[in-house]
């Protein structure tokens, strides 16, 4: 039966969508949604729950975070204020942030790109209290869905309050998993595809994806700005409901005003590389190839062995098993809420614009991280993409370092939209996971197999630190209390990695379902033809860069820091794919691929 719907999916349904939405004789992805007809259709899926690895774990069993009930013991202690844990752990000293000798920014930005491909945990709609309609931004008590974050007196941020505005994740609808869940047990959603399909470039819904096209386009192309251009290269387009709350150059007129972007996933106006990275693929989507499987092809290949280490990919991916339908591949909520977050600390606290020659950009300076949040303004009007992209390409990320582990720019000047204050990422990460109920670090640690730290010559073992240990100790009291998340991140790098061995192997998990549970993935036998494959393989991030920006020079890994010249190829020597290979119409089961 199953076979039978493979091939009308390979065939019928393509043809069907293809009449509807496709343009170009080089078209090799056109729609990546579809779902029914699969044996768990809702398995990766928009707006199902994430994934549960481990039960959920509750102060009232069903629905209250942990740390909701003031004076609640843990291990015989109450949980920390997750910003006292930022405020004693994350910025220890003022020492300097390192930089990472071996990879550049682009790594950490196509880490960020990638994680809003697969995740996308919703907040409550509601910015009020159920019961009583306090507004989530003024009051400092818990009441669903409100979980403010208290401050401790010397840890206050710009409003002054005694506690930051937190709201709580949406309760999941629909849920894919019955295993792991106790009737009746709060979970959270995903509300973007967990697949690696380019949802950030359409949408994770057919609906949204209308909304994106250019109607008036007989090719079905995505729509592009009408406003500005970039030296003759399209922006995204803006978002309809204007003005928009983007940030506007200061002094500008307001017939200037230059709004949020508009794209397949709403946070592309979070920064500026990560604009620019959705920017790339608008206009790399207009020549009718396949985003969706670069996408897969470019993380797979060049970005996870770099972050969880070869060893550690050979143990918990391995080569290509092919397609196994009894493999999820929905977003794990340990995966979403903290894993994957170990970017946050390797984001660097500047962000580089260089000219041709990958010096400092003489017009536009480098600018501090929260000059960048939600201010597209600084694209149409600052040189486009190009410094932006140079800067990722030759500058380093930021070497998670355990004497100053994030940067004081996302510890104290995050904005999020909607909340008229700043913010701090590593408290709101860890908030997350309390309001996720997710258990904690040493439960983690013992469902990927390893020793639980039950001591502090445990942790000292696995932290490399000693004078970190006794920080993470004083605040928490016993090693079971530690938040997932930080644990996680404190752990010594894995050979070759910028992830210790729980988020390795929590990460490696997760990409192994990701790509073991797709059906569409590039890999599996049917979806393309062997020769598509070895030319797929030809593609890279340095080519896209090439064909879609002004950028004349790169390095042939772009996540790899090199000097500049030395190490740079120009974009003529950057191996570009042989659209032979998809010419032959006759091969139809290759030639309509679908995702
Ligand atoms: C300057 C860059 C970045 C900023 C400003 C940023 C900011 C944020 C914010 C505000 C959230 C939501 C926090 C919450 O309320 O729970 C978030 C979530 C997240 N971030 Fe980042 N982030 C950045 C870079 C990264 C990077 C480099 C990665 C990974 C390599 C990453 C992975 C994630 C993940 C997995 C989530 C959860 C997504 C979800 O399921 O909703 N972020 N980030
Ligand atoms: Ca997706």
């Amino acid at each position: 039966f199953y076979d039978l719907i493979y091939f009308l999916l390979y065939t019928a349904v393509p043809l069907y969508s293809l009449k509807m939405q496709c343009h170009e004789t080089f078209l090799i992805t056109c729609i990546h949604t579809v779902f029914f007809f699969r044996k768990n259709p809702l398995w990766g899926a928009a707006n199902t729950g994430l994934a549960r690895w481990l039960p959920a774990e509750y102060e009232d069993e069903e629905n209250q975070p942990k740390g909701w009930n003031t004076g609640r013991q843990y291990s015989g202690f109450q949980l920390p204020l997750v910003r006292e844990v930022s405020n004693e752990i994350m910025c220890g000293s003022s020492m300097a942030v390192l930089e990472d000798s071996a990879y550049s920014q682009m790594l950490v930005d196509w880490g960020q790109y990638i994680d809003h491909d697969i995740s996308f945990t919703p907040q409550s709609s509601s910015r009020s209290t159920f019961a009583e309609g306090r507004d989530c931004l003024h009051t400092c008590s818990n009441a669903d869905p409100c979980f403010p974050m208290q401050t401790p007196k010397e840890g206050k941020l710009s409003s002054n309050k005694s506690c930051l505005p937190f709201f709580r994740s949406s309760p999941a609808c629909i849920n894919v998993q019955t295993d792991m869940r106790p009737a009746g047990q709060r979970q959270q959603m995903n509300s973007v595809t967990s697949f690696i399909d380019a949802s950030t470039v359409y949408g994770p819904s057919a609906d949204l994806e209308k909304t994106l096209r250019n109607l008036s386009s007989s090719e079905g192309l995505l729509a592009v700005n009408s406003e500005y251009s970039d030296d003759g290269r399209p922006y995204l387009p803006f978002v309809s409901v204007q003005p928009s709350a983007c940030l506007q150059e200061p002094g500008s007129e307001p017939a200037a005003r230059v709004e949020c972007f508009t794209a397949g996933d709403s946070r592309v106006n979070e920064i500026l590389p990560l604009s620019v990275l959705h920017t790339l693929w608008v206009r790399e989507s207009a020549k009718g190839t396949s985003d969706g499987h670069f996408t897969e092809i470019i993380t797979m290949r060049d970005y996870v062995p770099k972050i969880m280490g070869r060893e550690a990919f050979d143990e918990y991916l391995g080569p290509y098993a092919g397609y196994n339908d009894s493999v999820n591949p929905s977003v794990s909520n340990v995966f979403a809420t903290a894993a994957f977050r170990f970017g946050h600390v390797t984001i660097s606290p500047r962000l580089r614009r260089l000219n041709e020659s990958f010096q400092e950009h003489q017009r536009f300076s480098s600018l501090s991280l929260h000059q960048t949040f939600f201010s597209p303004w600084r694209l149409v009007r600052e040189g486009g993409l190009d410094p932006v992209l140079r800067g990722l390409l030759g500058r380093p990320a930021a070497l998670q370092n355990q004497e100053h582990l994030m940067t004081e720019e996302l510890k104290e000047r995050l904005l999020v939209l909607n909340i008229p204050e700043t913010l701090d990422l590593a408290a709101l990460n860890l908030q997350r996971g309390r309001d996720h109920g997710l258990p904690g670090y040493n439960d983690w640690r013992a469902f990927c197999g390893f020793d639980r730290a039950e001591t502090r010559s445990d942790l000292v073992e696995l932290v490399g630190s000693g004078v970190l240990v006794e920080k993470i100790m004083d605040v928490y009291g016993h090693p079971n209390n530690i938040d997932v998340w930080l644990g996680g991140l404190l752990e010594r790098p894995v050979s070759g990695a910028r992830t210790g061995p729980l988020f390795a192997c929590l990460i490696g998990k997760q990409m192994k379902t990701l790509r073991e549970g797709d059906r569409f993935w590039w890999e599996h036998p049917g979806v393309f033809s062997p020769k598509q494959r070895q030319e797929l393989q030809t593609h890279s991030l340095s080519r896209v860069i090439c064909d879609n920006s002004g950028v004349t020079e790169v390095p042939l890994d772009p996540f790899r820091l090199g000097s500049y010249p030395e190490d740079f190829v120009f974009c003529g020597n950057v191996p570009s794919m042989d659209l032979e290979a998809w010419r032959d119409v006759k091969n139809v089961k290759y030639y309509y691929n679908l995702k």
